[in-house]
């Protein structure tokens, strides 16, 4: 008994030796029976919270986010919520880190109207009480996120003011999955006008002003591609739904009586000439050369499509901006004569406006031969060969509307689509094959409204919920509980968004930690929709009969919404 002096020393012997046992016997490994230990350790540190908080111990704030948290680590969200729900609820001045956790919590749950006035709510109280930041340079905005104060109250300001910045970007990705891009681009906007030094409202800032605003030399005077300056439609070749796909929800977008089924369209003429599409894959070489030798993958996860986004590469910009403006956008005009609002895109197409840029590549060669079927976040969409077509074999846009259709385009043809269609990229099976990929909203058009995308979802949740409970119920055993299994039913979908070590996330690839497990879900993550459909970031991806490109299960988000949640995990 050495080493022995009491009582509880005892039982933690105790204790230990029965753990020890378990994995000796072999019935459990060393993970599970760490797992079943920490979870023992997460009750009792709740049950203490619980009696403090009854007791009047200790702040009750604290307390309460305390509570909240642990209920999370024992992958609990629906207790978390109550926990903080109930609280905020009974208390009129509730502190901000209890607001915001909650809000993040209902956002993550899809409950996208509460987590919005929650979030309007911390706007809102923190304008009253506030003035606006001034923009401080990169280091001294780092400074202020991480103060070193004795009396914290510098490290309280500047973690309120994270929390509002939190509640703005919330809003505009609330507004994302609305379906509504002018809200989104607005709210953010309006976070970088207060809080200039948060890097995430910043970013959405500097890419609207990349897109929208910023004017260099030769771009105004009219220097560049005039090739399809009018973009007459009858330049462009029509490819029209199918019988079987006479009710797609991308139609609802149009006036059906102009649309007349017409949803993808390939341009007759090349409208990037050949020296100009060199440029382009010269400067993303150069770029990818001048960031650690090789392309990024801006969006995706295990399917490792690699791409980089225009807007971080200087002199693409300029191109692109004259690009839109004198040919694609009139060409959409064209292509997409009258919308369902009962407007149009403007004279020249110039409602229209870049959601996000990338130029992606396929290779067969690595790992980046395809992309799974889902619908981009965006009303339309166009994909601008930038190689020739005798350099791969396989390629293409797969459209399911089309009756299952491959829609390839010769070098510098573009082809231009309504975004919620359900599309793939189709495999390569030898080659490089490099595109341009633009997602575009109109200006002022809320498209999501149009395809289903508005709307508390509550009732579907609640039933989530229930289904939640049951499997946190039923899986309470140190077995069960771990990872995979209980991932996949919290979610009630048997499916997942999960999140690897690089921020992306990924369908079909289950993280250990349940919290973690649905990362993606509360960002528009696994959103199931009347015809089956997820959402996940910007992209709707889709799971049905004809999901045969879902082969590397990859999901397309962005690292920025990964960064979000993440601050949802720090608690
Ligand atoms: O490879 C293609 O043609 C489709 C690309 C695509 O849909 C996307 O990047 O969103
Ligand atoms: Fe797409």
């Amino acid at each position: 008994m050495t080493g022995i002096l009491d009582a509880d020393d005892m039982l933690a012997k105790l204790d230990e030796d029965h753990w020890n046992a378990l994995v000796a016997s072999g019935e459990y490994t060393q993970k599970e029976v760490d797992k079943a230990r920490r979870k023992l350790a997460v009750r009792e540190e709740v049950s203490m919270c619980k009696a403090m908080l009854l007791m009047g111990l200790k702040a009750k704030d604290e307390l309460v986010l305390r509570i909240a948290s642990l209920q999370l680590e024992l992958e609990k969200r629906y207790l978390a919520i109550e926990t903080l729900s109930q609280y905020h609820a009974q208390h009129a001045h509730v502190n901000t880190q209890v607001s915001l956790l909650l809000a993040k919590l209902y956002f993550r749950d899809d409950k996208k109207n509460k987590a919005s006035v929650l979030c309007q709510e911390l706007v809102d109280l923190y304008k009253e009480a506030n003035t606006p930041d001034t923009e401080l340079t990169e280091d001294a905005a780092h400074t202020l996120a991480s103060p070193s104060d004795p009396d914290g109250y510098r490290q309280q300001r500047a973690k309120d003011k994270q929390a509002v910045a939190d509640a703005f970007y919330i809003l505009g990705w609330i507004a994302i999955h609305a379906g509504d891009h002018t809200q989104a681009y607005t709210v953010w906007e309006d976070g970088y006008t207060w809080l200039p030094n948060d890097k995430r409202l910043r970013k959405q800032h500097r890419k609207r002003y990349c897109w929208d605003q910023e004017r260099v030399q030769g771009e105004a005077d009219g220097k560049g591609q005039d090739g399809c300056a009018n973009a007459p439609v009858d330049e462009m070749e029509a490819f029209s739904v199918d019988e079987a796909h006479q009710a797609e929800l991308a139609l609802n977008l149009f006036s059906r009586r102009t649309q007349k089924n017409r949803v993808v369209f390939r341009s007759k003429k090349p409208i990037i000439p050949e020296d100009e599409r060199q440029m382009v894959l010269d400067a993303c070489e150069q770029f990818a050369a001048d960031n650690g030798g090789g392309w990024g993958t801006v969006r995706h996860c295990s399917v490792p499509t690699t791409d980089v986004a225009v807007e971080d590469i200087p002199i693409l910009r300029p191109w692109l901006r004259t690009l839109m403006r004198k040919c694609l956008a009139p060409m959409l005009r064209a292509c997409f004569p009258l919308l369902a609002d009962g407007t149009d895109l403007g004279p020249r197409g110039d409602r229209v406006r870049i959601h996000d840029a990338f130029v992606v590549r396929y290779d067969a060669a690595d790992r980046s031969v395809s992309l799974p079927t889902h619908s981009d976040t965006s009303s339309l969409s166009f994909t601008v060969a930038l190689t020739e077509q005798s350099g791969y074999e396989g390629g293409g846009t797969w459209f399911g509307a089309l009756g299952g259709k491959v829609v390839d385009a010769p070098a510098g043809h573009a082809v231009a689509f309504a975004g919620p269609l359900r599309h793939a990229g189709h495999p390569i099976s030898h080659g490089t094959r490099t595109i341009l990929v633009l997602f575009c909203y109109i200006e002022g058009f809320r498209y999501g409204k149009y395809v289903g995308f508005d709307g508390e979802d509550d009732l579907e949740h609640e039933h989530a919920h229930s289904e939640t409970s049951e499997s946190v119920h039923a899986f309470n055993g140190v077995r069960e509980s771990g990872g995979e299994s209980e991932t996949k039913r919290l979610n009630g979908l048997g499916m997942d968004g999960g999140v690897d070590k690089t921020g992306r996330c990924c369908d079909g690839v289950l993280s250990v930690s349940g919290v973690h497990g649905d990362v993606c879900r509360g960002v528009g993550g696994v959103k199931v929709d009347a015809s089956g459909g997820q959402m996940v970031g910007r992209k709707k991806k889709q799971c049905g009969d004809d999901d045969k490109y879902d082969v590397g299960k990859g999901y397309i988000v962005y690292n920025e919404t990964y960064e979000l949640m993440t601050t949802i995990d720090a608690k």
